[in-house]
């Protein structure tokens, strides 16, 4: 299977950080979306639909690299449900660099900036994904399926090289900010109080809340709790296998370390297929509040 090789853009090093400042300025004026939750998880849920639809068996392998979820025929797929409003956000500041940064580049970005400004931790980060064309398209169909148990999750992350349970729980953490819409996905609700905070909060809430599974209006399962807020049957996963539950609880009970495998997986979604240049630099960026903006 054929890698895709990351090319030297035009940008240097020092120009991403007014890339990551522009797109975190984008977070905090679209604080009002979704009742005041803000832009910070929808861009985060679009930089891995960006990489989550990987397979290195396809002949379309997909992945971050060609930047396909610009296109209709991607972002069509109902698993992108509410992505066209990130997407849409993203493209004045596409226009800004005129060509100088790939949509690849710039979707991946985006996510970073996401975690980073919800108070999550620094996510190491890579240039050099170069725009495909329509024939890179991935099929649709290809990101996971939230009615689904424990070894259907396993399965889906082994295809995208996450053999490690532990990165798995730690990727799903992600679900500690935004909510879900039940015209987007046929679940609704929040997973827990605080929503645009990236915390280890939605592990803590998975072991203590009393879930009850209960149809909802679009006749899928889901958990709720007294408090009105949600889990999905894949997040429910997470304390139904013994292995997985290990991991909650030390996540839980410590999320520094949620926060060292979550940075980890999340660079290695982001560059799923991709080989990098030895020579290319791994950027970290300051966070708006670092750089007193
Ligand atoms: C088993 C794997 C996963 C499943 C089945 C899944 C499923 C879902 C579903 C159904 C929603 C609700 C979408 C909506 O109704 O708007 C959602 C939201 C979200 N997901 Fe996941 N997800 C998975 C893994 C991930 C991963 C790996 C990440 C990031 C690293 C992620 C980040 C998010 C975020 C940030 C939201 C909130 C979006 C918003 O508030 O608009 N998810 N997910
Ligand atoms: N419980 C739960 N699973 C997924 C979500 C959306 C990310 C917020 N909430």
């Amino acid at each position: 299977n054929e890698v895709q090789f990351a090319a030297s853009n035009k940008l240097k090093n020092t120009n991403y950080q007014n890339v990551y400042n522009d797109i975190a300025n984008v977070i905090r004026e679209n604080d009002e979306h979704d009742d005041y939750i803000g832009s910070g998880p929808v861009l985060l849920r679009l930089a891995w639909h960006a990489s989550g639809q990987f397979d290195s068996k396809q002949e379309i392998k997909g992945g971050s690299y060609n930047g396909t979820l610009r296109f209709d025929k991607e972002l069509s797929d109902p698993s992108n449900a509410g992505l066209k409003y990130a997407f849409d956000l993203l493209k004045p500041i596409y226009k800004k660099y005129n060509h100088q940064i790939s949509h690849g580049d710039l979707f991946t970005l985006a996510g970073v900036v996401a975690v980073q400004e919800m108070g999550g931790p620094k996510i190491p980060w890579r240039y050099g994904r170069v725009d495909g064309d329509i024939e890179t398209v991935p099929l649709n169909g290809r990101l996971p399926d939230a009615n689904q148990n424990a070894n259907y999750v396993r399965n889906f992350f082994h295809r995208l090289n996450f053999l490690e349970d532990k990165e798995i729980v730690a990727l799903i953490g992600a679900h500690c900010v935004g909510k879900t819409h039940l015209k987007n996905s046929g679940f609704e609700g929040p997973w827990g109080a605080a929503t645009n905070m990236f915390t280890n909060e939605f592990f803590r809430n998975l072991l203590t809340e009393k879930w009850v599974l209960e149809k909802n209006e679009a006749g899928n399962q889901q958990y709720n709790n007294d408090k009105g807020y949600m889990m999905l049957p894949t997040d429910m996963a997470l304390v139904q296998d013994g292995s997985f539950k290990k991991i909650v609880e030390e996540f839980a009970n410590d999320e520094s370390s949620f926060f060292k495998v979550f940075s980890s997986a999340f660079n290695k979604l982001l560059e799923n297929g991709i080989k990098f240049e030895k020579s290319s630099p791994v950027l970290y960026f300051k966070t708006l509040d670092e750089q007193d903006i």
